[in-house]
């Protein structure tokens, strides 16, 4: 029986050269941007048990583990802030930006020792306030918008004047987009500091070692009322639209593996800004749970994650396993 000859497929992926040829974008240094968890306490460096090698770190633990890291081609880092001080926590989150506060103490530490680093903030309000939510309640329970979009305006220009390169909200409030946009205009860092909108944030149950990490699990319900339903697609499009037109820089998609689907939709909507994609801590410790147990090879399953999600259309990738990657040359070849 005769073959089509354009049925002939193996020929055009034999070598390991022609296999590479096959992605339209690769894997590089750039676009890897490692999550931080800084505590308030300066010489802490506790392992979080659920995030396999990652650990909470102190002011004073920051540069001597970042050196080697920065040597080895860490570009972008995004800050988490951890206050473990019973007093750093209540119903508005007001500790949120303290000046001498986690997140503010390891911009200014960062920036002085490592200049050209690019420092992210994520902005939130669940590490601060007592009842562990993204943004202030109001007596019934609910989200207070109003509310909560100024407290995460205010905690995002705090991150701003101290000198972060970008603050990307995922408190997932409605607007806050475009008050974060209109602060930065008002205090004149417009045209310095990138906004990178955490836009298509799921519900879902792939967060559990960040709250783990970061002590920020609700203390009652769940945050289904304003992270996006996990099958909420169109909800997802609006989203992904509406913080672009609010003057978004970067889209985020998160978690990154099972939306797949979301991050191409970013792609498609969001032509003319690069689209970042999280791979989430539950992400992250799943494979290496999976590894362990002898389903894959941690480093070719990783690997094959990152190639999903830049075939997808993402060109920034917020990442746990940033640090091996650089660490064990995972892009040296
Ligand atoms: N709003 C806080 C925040 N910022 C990033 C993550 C998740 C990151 C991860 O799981 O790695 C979370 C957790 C949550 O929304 O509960
Ligand atoms: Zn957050
Ligand atoms: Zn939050």
């Amino acid at each position: 029986m005769a073959v089509e000859l354009s049925s002939i497929l193996h020929g055009g992926f034999a070598h390991p050269l022609s296999r590479k040829w096959q992605a339209e974008r690769q894997l590089t240094k750039e676009m890897l941007m490692y999550p931080l968890f800084i505590t308030d306490c300066p010489d802490e460096e506790t392992l979080v048990s659920s995030l396999p090698g990652q650990y909470r770190r102190g002011i004073n633990k920051l540069v001597p583990f970042l050196t080697s890291l920065v040597e080895r081609g860490l570009k972008s880092v995004i800050l988490f802030g951890v206050p473990l001080a019973p007093t750093a926590k209540d119903p508005v989150g007001s500790q949120s930006c303290a000046p001498h506060g986690p997140v503010i103490q390891g911009i200014q530490t960062l920036k002085s020792a490592f200049p050209g680093l690019f420092i992210a903030c994520d902005v939130c309000l669940c590490e601060y306030t007592s009842h562990g939510h993204c943004g202030v309640i109001r007596p019934d329970g609910r989200l207070d918008n109003a509310l909560s979009v100024q407290r995460i305006k205010e905690t995002a220009i705090g991150y701003a004047i101290a000198g972060a390169d970008c603050v990307a909200p995922s408190d997932m409030n409605d607007g806050r987009i475009r008050a974060i946009k209109e602060g930065l205009r008002e205090v004149g860092l417009e045209n310095k500091v990138l906004l990178m909108s955490y836009a298509a944030k799921f519900a879902g149950n792939l967060y559990g070692p960040f709250r783990d990490a970061a002590g920020s699990a609700p203390s009652f319900g769940d945050r289904k009322c304003y992270q996006l339903p996990p099958s909420g697609k169109g909800l997802a499009r609006r989203a992904i639209l509406r913080d672009l037109n609010e003057g978004a820089d970067v889209i985020m998609v998160k978690p990154a593996s099972a939306y797949l689907d979301v991050i191409a939709d970013a792609k498609e909507l969001a032509r003319n800004v690069p689209i970042a994609a999280y791979q989430v801590s539950g992400e992250y410790a799943m494979i290496h749970a999976a590894a362990k147990a002898g389903v894959f090879d941690l480093k070719a399953m990783a690997m094959e994650t990152f190639e999903g999600i830049l075939r997808a259309g993402a060109t920034i990738v917020i990442s746990y396993f940033t640090e091996q990657v650089l660490l064990e040359g995972w892009l040296d070849n």
